[in-house]
Order: structure tokens, then C-alpha cells, then sequence
């Protein structure tokens, strides 16, 4: 491949997917490689907001709930995260965060499996899923304990018959690397056990298929690559042979197969709703609302085969122009295996980011010593990489990251 900026310009006005790029908010100059933390706002999101606070809640008020779809949002909008994960539309609920919606899952989880008192997972699992596994087995007091691999490739060989749940993130944050759904989701089945996917580094980066990998649980945020918006809620999938079954412990009244009916006594709904909890929020999911209908229009494949090329030209890049000053790679070279994002490791990763972050390429540091840089085949060109590369070579090269600024901390990183 020869790597030039006339080369990166050729194949930005060639890119199927090119057109999306001005359905989102991203001031001019600004290289946005963090849409794996948070998305960038959609186009139609401010006026839909509006018309959301004018009408449907001042004007309109508590009708609302019935005549602007309000109680329908957890539902309707699961209907359109469903095809992006191999779903049906009625077997995902937008609700609540990723954190808790684990805890309502797990729970459910280890109650069908009542005889079995390990979860495992990855030491290298984003903190939350393994934090909510601690709050969730403290809480049940039944001596559930967590088996933490420590290679993703160990994941076959902590799979026995006293397995309760597996639980994995399919995309790892620091990494990128990529599980096997399919392959662990039957491993997993064969010893008798039940897995949880945690899909937040996977929505709307490739294409996800949880039933044909017949997973039982799924969870997953829309701030990321769906461009919900910062605290967007979240979603829950169930197996549709689970969902008369499973039951979570979180039983609140949107959960009920009748909530109006304002029975004293609890009754799950014999569908995905039962993992509902309370009232939605509804601004937040009016804002996603807008950022989820772009998919409508886009092919899961497209986003796919983009996010490759992107970050294989940008792994092709960085160990052409900035070799010698200790980049390493942390993400798999197999693109097969590999998210939409590239992270390297360097010593001085957190100021040589912050250097990056001063001149408008935003990635952002994972500690102790990750550069992670996303790829979002919506609103990045190839033009943005080669410029991301050229100013992290110049980084490198003038030692700018020296500089004493950007050696102070902030509390989110
Ligand atoms: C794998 C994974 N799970 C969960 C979360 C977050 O969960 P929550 O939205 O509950 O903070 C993140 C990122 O914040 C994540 O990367
Ligand atoms: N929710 C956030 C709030 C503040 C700062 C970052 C986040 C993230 O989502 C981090 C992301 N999950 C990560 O993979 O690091």
C-alpha cells in the first residue's frame, strides 16, 4: 500500500459511507478518534430536543405518555439496536445503564444455574462487569465467586461443570481484541452454563450475531459507537426462551405484565419487559432516538469492511512514521480479531495523548501506559488518520508531549 495523503484523499472520495460524515456535529479541524467512549451528537438532535421540551413536555405534559410515545421508547428503541446485534425487535430494551442492566442479568443468570457458584471472566474486563459480579455476590450471599483468566485465549480451559455464567465483554476496551461468540457461547452451553455478552465495544462497530451464537444475556451502551449521547441508556437482550423464565431481582413496576393496574403484589411480564425497572428517561432517550434511525440507512457490513481498512491504514501509518520512539502495539495485528480501535502502548502514553488531545486529535489514555484511538466509519475519513499520524509524529519528534501541561492528571482520562 503506498501511504500518502493524495493516496488517504483518493479513497475518502470513494467511501460508500462518506455522505454520514455531515450528519454529525464535529467542528472544523477536530479529528474525533474517542466515538468509543462517546459519540458525537447527530444533526437532527438539537431541533428533535427542542421539540421534545416544547410540545411534547411543557405543551403537552402527562398526555404525552400515551400521545407522543413516550411508554413505548424502551421497546421501540430496542427495535432498532436489534439488527445491529442479530436480534429480533422484540428481544431488546433500551434501559437504564450497562452497569445495572449486568446486575439484572447476572442475577437472573446464576437463579436458572442455582447449583453452581462460579462466574467466570477476564481480569482485563472493563471494571464494571467485574465490580457488579463483587456487589451482585456479596449481596446474594451464596458464595458465588469470580474466575478471572488472564489471556482471552484461556477462556476454554475455565469452562467446567461448576460454571454458573460466563461472562464476557466481546470487544475489549483496552485492546480491541474479539471473542468468539459463537464458539464460547457453545463451549459454555456444552458444560451447562449460561453466558452474558457485554456488547458495549461491539454496537454499531461490526456486525453481532447473538442468536445465531444462541447467547442467553446481552447488555450494551448506545453512548458509544451509536452516538446516543453522554449517560444514554442502555440496552438488555434476552434469549426469547429466557424470557418466561429468567427473572431479575430489580422488580419494579415497568416490569409488570399490567403496571397500570397498580396490583399490590409483583408479576413479571412474560416478555423483554420484565427487565424493565422504572420510569424510562425520557429527554435521554430523545435524544438517542435520532442517532439510532441513521442505521436505517447503513450496512452493518459497510461500517465493518471501513473500520478495517481504517485501522489497518492507521497501524500501517504509526509504525511508518513514528518508528523508534517506543509505540507498541497493544491490539491484535488480525484484523479478524481486532474491534475498531488500535491502541498503543508507550511510556509516556498519558502526556504524549494530552499533547494530541491539544492539537485537536482526540483519543484518549487507559492507564497504565494505553493510547487507544477509535475508528467510526460514520464520521472518520482516511484524510483524518494520515493527519492524526502526522501530528502524533510530530509529537514524538519535538518531544512537545515534554511540555509540564500535559503531565497533569484530570479525573476522567
Ligand atoms: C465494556 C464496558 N462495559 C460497561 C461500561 C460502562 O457502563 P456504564 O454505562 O454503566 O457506566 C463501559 C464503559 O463505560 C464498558 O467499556
Ligand atoms: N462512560 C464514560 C464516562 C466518562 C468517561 C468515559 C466513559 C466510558 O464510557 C469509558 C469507556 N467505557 C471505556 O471503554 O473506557
Amino acid at each position: 500500500m503506498q501511504i500518502n495523503r493524495d493516496n488517504a484523499e483518493e479513497r475518502d472520495s470513494c467511501d460508500p459511507l462518506g455522505e454520514f460524515r455531515d450528519e454529525f456535529v464535529l467542528r472544523p479541524g477536530l479529528i474525533y478518534l474517542d466515538g468509543n467512549s462517546l459519540g458525537p451528537m447527530h444533526v437532527s438532535v438539537r431541533e428533535r430536543m427542542q421539540a421534545c421540551i416544547e410540545d411534547e413536555w411543557a405543551n403537552d405534559l402527562i398526555a404525552s405518555w400515551n400521545t407522543a410515545g413516550w411508554y413505548d421508547m424502551p421497546l421501540r428503541l430496542g427495535a432498532r439496536i436489534a439488527p445491529l446485534i442479530g436480534a429480533d425487535a422484540n428481544d431488546v430494551v433500551v434501559t437504564d445503564s450497562t452497569s445495572i442492566n449486568l446486575f439484572k442479568v447476572l442475577a437472573a443468570a446464576i437463579r436458572l444455574n442455582p447449583g453452581r457458584k462460579v462466574i467466570v471472566s477476564e481480569r482485563s474486563n472493563f471494571p464494571t462487569d467485574l465490580y457488579m459480579v463483587e456487589g451482585l455476590s456479596a449481596f446474594a450471599g451464596k458464595g458465588h465467586e469470580l474466575r478471572l483468566i488472564d489471556r482471552p485465549e484461556d477462556v476454554a480451559q475455565a469452562i467446567d461443570d461448576s460454571v454458573a455464567v460466563v461472562m464476557l465483554t466481546h470487544v475489549n476496551y483496552r485492546t480491541g481484541r474479539v471473542h468468539d461468540m459463537a464458539d464460547i457461547t457453545r463451549m459454555a452451553h456444552e458444560a451447562g452454563a449460561l453466558v452474558v455478552w457485554d456488547l458495549a465495544h461491539s454496537t454499531g462497530a461490526l456486525p453481532v450475531d447473538l442468536a445465531g451464537a444462541d447467547a442467553d444475556f446481552a447488555v450494551g451502551c448506545t453512548y458509544k459507537y451509536l452516538n446516543g449521547g453522554p449517560g444514554a441508556p442502555a440496552f438488555v437482550y434476552v434469549a426469547p426462551r429466557l424470557q418466561t423464565v429468567a427473572e431479575q431481582p430489580l422488580s419494579g413496576w415497568f416490569g409488570h405484565s399490567r403496571p397500570f393496574a397498580f396490583d399490590p403484589s409483583f408479576e413479571p411480564a412474560k416478555t423483554i419487559h420484565r427487565f424493565l425497572t422504572g420510569t424510562p428517561p425520557v429527554l435521554s432517550m430523545t435524544a438517542l432516538e435520532p442517532a439510532l434511525a441513521i442505521w436505517d440507512r447503513v450496512d452493518i457490513a459497510a461500517i465493518r469492511a471501513k473500520s478495517v481498512e481504517l485501522c489497518e491504514y492507521f497501524i500501517a501509518l504509526v509504525e511508518q512514521e513514528c518508528a523508534g520512539f517506543g509505540l507498541e502495539l497493544a491490539s491484535p495485528r488480525d484484523s479478524a480479531r481486532r474491534g475498531s480501535q488500535v491502541s498503543f502502548r508507550h511510556e509516556n502514553a498519558y502526556a504524549v495523548m494530552q499533547a494530541l488531545i491539544s492539537r485537536d486529535v482526540v483519543g484518549d489514555f487507559r492507564a497504565p501506559d494505553i493510547m487507544r484511538f477509535g475508528f467510526a466509519p460514520l464520521y472518520i475519513g482516511f484524510v483524518d488518520v494520515f493527519d492524526a499520524v502526522a501530528t502524533l509524529s510530530d509529537i514524538l519528534q519535538s518531544n512537545a508531549w515534554r511540555d509540564d501541561r500535559f503531565q497533569v492528571r484530570s479525573a476522567v482520562t
